[in-house]
């Protein structure tokens, strides 16, 4: 329908019968919104199999819809989460209503309640750069494609939080949960496929298989995360003067103080909580990280004006702190930029609205999945001028003081907006910072350039694999 119809519903591409758009969404389907939304407008829709998608182009528009409660549902018809004997309704990411509610609200709290006052958090984050700091040290200005180092060091953040304890970086189980991570967001690409077309799970097929190899993934994240919370609770007794978020949970479980004894705080829901930190809050933090190298190794003058930064305002001999980001707007704002090229959640995730809605005059359809096209969003010239330049001054004023455009929105908005926004700042600033200060980044001999694709088929967009060198300046 590439008018408006019948029903009113925002324009967009024509479809097949049943299959709808999902053929011309290839592997990279925000570059074809981004496509759709130059033909279509900033309120556009299409057909993902027989869901019908809407999709907002426009920062003002994105914030108004998402700041709206009856859009704050979800579309949690995963095949990946109903398998390993969990809902797909339970958890953080997926949940709605009252249960999302009052663990949303006791999240955000715990989170705030570990990570001010003692600086424990802060400290947390720190040993953890210290640590990836030693082993890049080790590579003696070898280079190699820091994936697994950077993403190990990021998911210990997490486990710190959720079981107040860290692994050691070559732990094989640990490394293999970060790998089982790894795996999810191409697996949810494909369970978004199926939830499109659910007959693609009746007959062998490549999309049957990479989500069975998704829920294999899953159980095996479950059983991790089962065993550390058995081993967690059954040995030490530190609720008092150890909070970590596990124990803070349980404590919620017996007698609600957060959340008014909401109770939905069951056992039940615990994992499913759990593996969404884990998940949301590792490929997302470590993919900007690697997108920071990559945009580092594209643009080595920039990187010379970040080390100078904080050569000149902090110094080299000390690790860097959240109390520094005030003394480093130039550091601040080159990370911005590498969140809005780097676009790690590209269009985030749908949002569900549980009644009809009119968005600009069109009518939005009961239980649609509305998405904010982060991607175009991003790199549109009507929020960024010359959107495909990597300019941090872009968001520093005139007198360097740190601006946040209309536009910039990595975390998405309004009810659902990133739980983790504060916390994932905190970690994109100490890690990207604090190794800029340590190391110089360096392509390999005879490499003349870092290519600046994402790789396909992913909810995450993440950097294809490349090789960098960390040359030691401190
Ligand atoms: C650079 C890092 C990150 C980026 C770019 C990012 C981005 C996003 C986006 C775009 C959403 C979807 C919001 C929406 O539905 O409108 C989201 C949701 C979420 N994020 Fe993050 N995130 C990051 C890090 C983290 C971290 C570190 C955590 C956890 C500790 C986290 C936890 C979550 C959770 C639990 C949700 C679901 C919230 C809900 O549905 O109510 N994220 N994030």
């Amino acid at each position: 329908w590439s008018k408006t119809g019948p029903r009113n519903i925002p324009p967009g591409p024509q479809g097949l019968p049943f299959f709808g758009n999902i053929f011309s969404l290839g592997q990279y389907p925000h570059k074809v919104l981004a496509e759709w939304k130059d033909k279509y407008g900033d309120v556009m829709s299409f057909k993902n199999g027989h869901r019908l998608m809407i999709v907002l182009s426009d920062p003002a528009t994105v914030r108004k819809v998402f700041a709206n409660d009856v859009v704050a549902n979800r579309d949690n018809q995963s095949a990946i989460r109903t398998d390993p004997g969990t809902s797909a309704e339970l958890g953080l990411v997926f949940s709605e209503g009252e249960l999302w509610k009052s663990h949303r609200r006791f999240a955000l709290s715990t989170l705030r309640d570990l990570g001010m006052g003692k600086n424990w958090l802060e400290d947390t984050i720190i040993t953890e750069v210290q640590e990836l700091c030693d082993i890049l040290r080790s590579t003696k200005g070898k280079a190699i494609y820091p994936k697994v180092q950077v993403t190990n060091s990021i998911a210990n953040v997490i486990c710190a939080l959720i079981f107040g304890r860290r692994f050691t970086l070559d732990d094989p189980k640990f490394t293999r949960l970060t790998a089982l991570l790894n795996e999810l967001p191409t697996g949810l690409a494909a369970d978004s496929v199926v939830q499109a077309l659910p007959f693609l799970m009746w007959f062998p097929n490549a999309v049957r298989k990479r989500v069975s190899a998704a829920r294999q993934s899953l159980h095996s994240v479950f059983a991790f995360l089962r065993e550390e919370v058995v081993q967690h609770t059954g040995t030490v007794d530190k609720q008092a003067d150890a909070p970590d978020y596990l124990y803070a949970y349980l404590a919620e479980c017996e007698n609600g103080s957060k959340t008014g004894g909401a109770s939905s705080f069951t056992e039940e829901q615990l994992l499913p909580s759990l593996l969404d930190l884990f998940g949301a809050g590792t490929e997302t933090t470590s993919n900007t990280t690697l997108w920071a190298f990559v945009y580092m190794l594209a643009n080595p003058e920039i990187m010379k004006k970040v080390q100078l930064e904080i050569d000149e305002r902090v110094g080299r001999d000390r690790m860097l702190r959240s109390s520094d980001r005030n003394l480093l707007p130039y550091t601040e704002a080159m990370i911005m930029e590498v969140q809005r090229l780097g676009n790690l959640a590209t269009f985030g995730l749908p949002h569900r609205n549980a009644e009809e809605i009119t968005i600009d005059g069109f009518t939005i359809p009961k239980d649609s999945n509305i998405l904010a096209n982060l991607y175009s969003i991003h790199t549109d010239p009507r929020w960024f001028k010359e959107p495909f330049k990597f300019d941090p001054t872009r968001f520093l004023d005139a007198n360097e003081k740190l601006i946040k455009p209309d536009g910039f929105m990595p975390f998405s908005t309004g009810k659902r907006v990133c739980l983790g926004e504060a916390l994932a700042k905190m970690e994109l600033f100490l890690f990207i910072a604090n190794l800029l200060r340590c190391f110089t980044l360096q392509l390999p001999s005879g490499v003349k350039s870092v290519s600046l694709d994402a790789a396909p088929d992913s909810v995450v967009n993440s950097p294809v694999p490349f090789q960098v060198a960390f040359i030691p300046r401190v």
